[in-house]
């Protein structure tokens, strides 16, 4: 067989495989839905090594094993980038007052290179008013109605992005259902007594009445944010050190 002749085999196995590798993409596509609607991982080892081994055992020549070993582990690292491009989230901060939701969420957002929003913020720029204006003046219920709707435009007209929710958000159900069918939600906990070292009381109107009243918050709302997240991290060090525990656990991250 001549040079020519080769190359033409080639070229009808190279549409052979492109065919199936596309049949294989829409496989891959159906199970990144799955696993974003469930928050299952993309990067599951145990699978990887079986889809190994099931794919060696189809080898008829020995020394060609290595190789399709070689082949099949590009297959599953572009098959898990293919997964990370189509599951997109919202990655939603949920906690205490002070807990770090605003400061976590900037510098995860930087780390992601994802757009960052600050739920509070976008609440005064949208009223012209004052956190603690909004709350005295038109009444917590209120507030609570413009965080839903602050949350549902970006929901809506945002690409995926860090959301820094007030710590109050989750006690609205509406809002709660919306964070979770669109998004990753994350549980920033720290401890009462360091958040008291670093809050500026004077700045959170809710927190201003007393230093029992912050601990009270936390007793109540502490069940709630539980059953809000899909997952719980600590800020119990470095603020990187809160950034790595979240990228450690989002579902669509590649490791
Ligand atoms: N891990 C940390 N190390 C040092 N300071 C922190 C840490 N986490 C939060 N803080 C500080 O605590 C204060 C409250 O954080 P903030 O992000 O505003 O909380 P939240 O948005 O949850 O109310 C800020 O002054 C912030 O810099
Ligand atoms: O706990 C609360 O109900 C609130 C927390 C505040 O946000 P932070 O958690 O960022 O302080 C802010 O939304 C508002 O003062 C109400
Ligand atoms: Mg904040």
């Amino acid at each position: 067989m001549n040079l020519e002749e080769t190359r033409k085999q080639i070229d009808e196995l190279d549409q052979v495989l492109v065919e199936t590798f596309e049949k294989r993409l829409a496989a891959v596509l159906n199970i990144a839905k799955i696993k974003e609607a469930e928050n299952i991982k993309i990067y599951d080892p145990e699978r990887e090594t079986k889809v190994l081994e099931k794919g060696l055992a189809y080898v008829n020549d020995p020394s060609l094993r290595d190789y399709v070993k070689h082949f099949l582990n590009d297959v599953m690292a572009v098959s898990r980038s293919y997964q990370k491009d189509h599951i997109q989230q919202h990655i939603f901060l949920v906690g205490m007052p002070g807990a770090g939701k605003t400061t976590v969420g900037k510098a995860l957002a930087q780390r992601q290179d994802m757009d960052f929003y600050d739920v509070d913020a976008l609440i005064q720029e949208k009223t012209g008013k004052s956190i603690q204006n909004v709350i005295i003046y038109e009444g917590e219920e209120a507030f609570r109605e413009l965080e839903y709707e602050v949350i549902s435009d970006i929901v809506t007209n945002k690409k995926p992005s860090v959301v820094a929710t007030g710590g109050g958000t989750v006690l609205s159900e509406k809002t709660v259902k919306l964070m979770r069918d669109s998004g990753f939600v994350v549980f920033i906990h720290r401890d009462v007594t360091r958040i008291l070292d670093d809050l500026d009381m004077e700045i959170r109107p809710l927190l201003k009445e007393s230093i029992e009243y912050i601990f009270r918050l936390y007793e109540e709302r502490y069940p709630l944010y539980e059953k809000v997240c899909h997952v719980k991290i600590q800020n119990a060090s470095s603020i990187g050190d809160a950034v790595n525990e979240i990228i450690d656990a989002l579902p669509n991250v590649e490791r």
